[in-house]
């Protein structure tokens, strides 16, 4: 995730390629990344990483952000950006030396490689002026959203582990396509452009799904006789247990 962001913000428009810097303890995924963009500074120090930094993204996976927080020792002319699921303000800034220094929350999902996440923004004593900033800086990789730090879980399952449910229904349409004998690669073109489609509709048109599920429903024709089944089978109930389980 972490690589993801500094490819993304290397390829946007407000920050320099050459103002990033990215700490890992890995060489092999730091050369990676250089590959690509050379003008990215990388270390393998931490506290090297953020001495200086206006803006400290902390990307490593929840049980290590206490850790790594600690020794970096943060206060108040740096923003905090914590990407780690389900780690509150409150314990962040318990590992920060500044308790009241602005920080966000930030949830992208993984198609922020492809400039095309859903990112999920929460902040904590950060000015209108930050915000907007980064609501931009994020906006440049698919689109971002502010919401409350109350509805970042419920937001998460949404948004970000939402994105391996909409990739587990194209799996399963390209198992229902390759035994009705279309070939996988095929299938999955299929699947993946219509899933595309369907989010496009919906985005571009700001309408809803019922509206447009009508527009496809021939009255006697085959597609209602594919959406009952799936109502008898349990669909929509499994989709709203798996969100709600993924909180
Ligand atoms: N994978 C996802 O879809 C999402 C992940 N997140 C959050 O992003 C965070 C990172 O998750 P992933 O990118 O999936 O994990 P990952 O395992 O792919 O990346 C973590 C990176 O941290 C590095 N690392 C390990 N120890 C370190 C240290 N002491 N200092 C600096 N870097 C260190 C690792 O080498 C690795 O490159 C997690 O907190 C997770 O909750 C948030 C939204 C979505
Ligand atoms: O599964 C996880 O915990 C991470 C956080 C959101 C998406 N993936």
């Amino acid at each position: 995730m972490g690589g993801s962001i500094a490819r993304g913000l290397a390829k946007g428009s407000m920050i320099s390629e050459s103002d990033i810097i990215v700490s890992n303890p890995s060489r092999g995924k730091l050369k990676e990344l250089k590959v690509n963009f050379p003008m990215i500074t990388t270390t393998q120090s931490n506290t090297d990483a953020v001495a200086g930094a206006d803006i400290v993204i902390l990307s490593v996976k929840p049980w290590l952000i206490e850790s790594v927080a600690r020794e970096l020792k943060l206060k108040s002319k740096q923003i905090l950006i914590s990407v780690a699921a389900g780690i509150s303000f409150e314990q962040l800034a318990h590992y920060v030396v500044d308790p009241e220094m602005p920080m966000f929350r930030l949830i992208p999902n993984t198609a922020i490689s492809e400039q095309e996440s859903m990112t999920l923004i929460a902040s904590r004593n950060t000015t209108n002026e930050q915000e907007l900033f980064i609501l931009s800086l994020f906006n440049e990789m698919g689109m971002a959203m502010l919401i409350p730090e109350d509805k970042m879980e419920a937001a998460t399952a949404l948004a970000s582990c939402g994105i391996a449910f909409v990739l587990k229904y194209i799996q399963a349409a390209m198992q229902a396509g390759i035994e009705m004998g279309i070939r996988p690669k095929d299938a999955m073109q299929m699947v993946a452009q219509s899933v595309k489609g369907a989010a496009t509709l919906i985005l571009n048109n700001d309408t809803h799904p019922s509206v447009e599920i009508d527009k496809v429903t021939t009255p006697g024709g085959i597609t209602i006789k594919g959406l009952n089944e799936l109502e008898h089978t349990g669909f929509t109930s499994a989709v709203i247990k798996a969100m709600k389980e993924s909180r």
